[in-house]
């Protein structure tokens, strides 16, 4: 059997607010495996940022195991949890994050020059990726000559330009009305599907979670 992509073991966080401690996360335990779509869900408040935010490895003050295709996390240094990220993971958030001043085109181009792939190849991913999100006619656009699903796909395009084997989503549509929700969702689905890569989305949308292969809901800082 393949190993999991990601593995969390006993993973706890706690925050101290007011001299009051809030135990966030109090024994989290999942595993995804590679090309596995899993929905998790959760009210506002129940700690989904801070759960990607571990398996992001973004964050420290965590407690407890997380396993990237079998390299632990938790005791890595600052430049191995910069190598891992670059290695196995995309990142698509709530608000876009897309370089004002740089097309679709190059927002997407840009993370793989930084990872090393030859520019003429990095276009062709980028166009590739823009045209199968249905934008292959809105390459030279800047952000803000584009509308807000479709900013929200250039971040997608942008997190899957380095072939990662994890894409994590916090609220990836929760900035967009419902129509517009469903579908650039379903296009993210379809691409990720379509890529193999696995994915981890937050969403407070039962709805939308019955989309992906598997729904793991946030109680009361455990998994259920
Ligand atoms: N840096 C921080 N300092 C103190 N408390 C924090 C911090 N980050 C998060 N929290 C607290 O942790 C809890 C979980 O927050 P988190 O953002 O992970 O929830 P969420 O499920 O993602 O919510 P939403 O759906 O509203 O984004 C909240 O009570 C929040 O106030």
């Amino acid at each position: 059997m393949s190993e999991p992509v990601v593995s969390l073991k006993s993973l706890t966080r706690s925050f101290q607010q007011g001299g009051v401690t809030i135990e966030v996360l109090r024994g989290v335990d999942l595993d995804i495996m590679p090309g596995e779509i899993v929905a998790l869900l959760g009210p506002s408040g129940s700690g989904k940022s801070t759960m990607l935010q571990a398996v992001g490895l973004l964050e420290g003050g965590f407690s407890g195991k997380i396993a990237l295709a079998g390299n632990a996390a938790e005791t890595a240094n600052s430049a191995e949890r910069t190598r891992l990220r670059r290695d196995y993971l995309g990142f698509v958030y709530q608000f876009h994050h897309l370089l004002p001043d740089f097309d679709a085109r190059e927002n997407v181009v840009l993370p793989q020059l930084i990872a090393g792939r030859p520019r003429p190849e990095a276009e062709l991913r980028s166009e590739e990726l823009l045209t199968a999100l249905g934008l292959g006619h809105r390459l030279d656009h800047r952000p803000s000559q584009l509308s807000g699903g479709e900013q929200q796909r250039v971040a997608v395009a942008r997190a899957l330009a380095n072939r990662p084997q994890l894409v994590l989503a916090d609220e990836p549509t929760g900035n967009l009305d419902e129509a517009t929700s469903e579908k650039v969702l379903g296009q993210f689905l379809a691409l990720v599907r379509g890529e193999g890569s696995a994915a981890l989305v937050a969403t407070h949308n039962e709805r939308l979670a019955r989309k992906m292969d598997r729904v793991v809901r946030l109680h009361e800082g455990l998994l259920e």
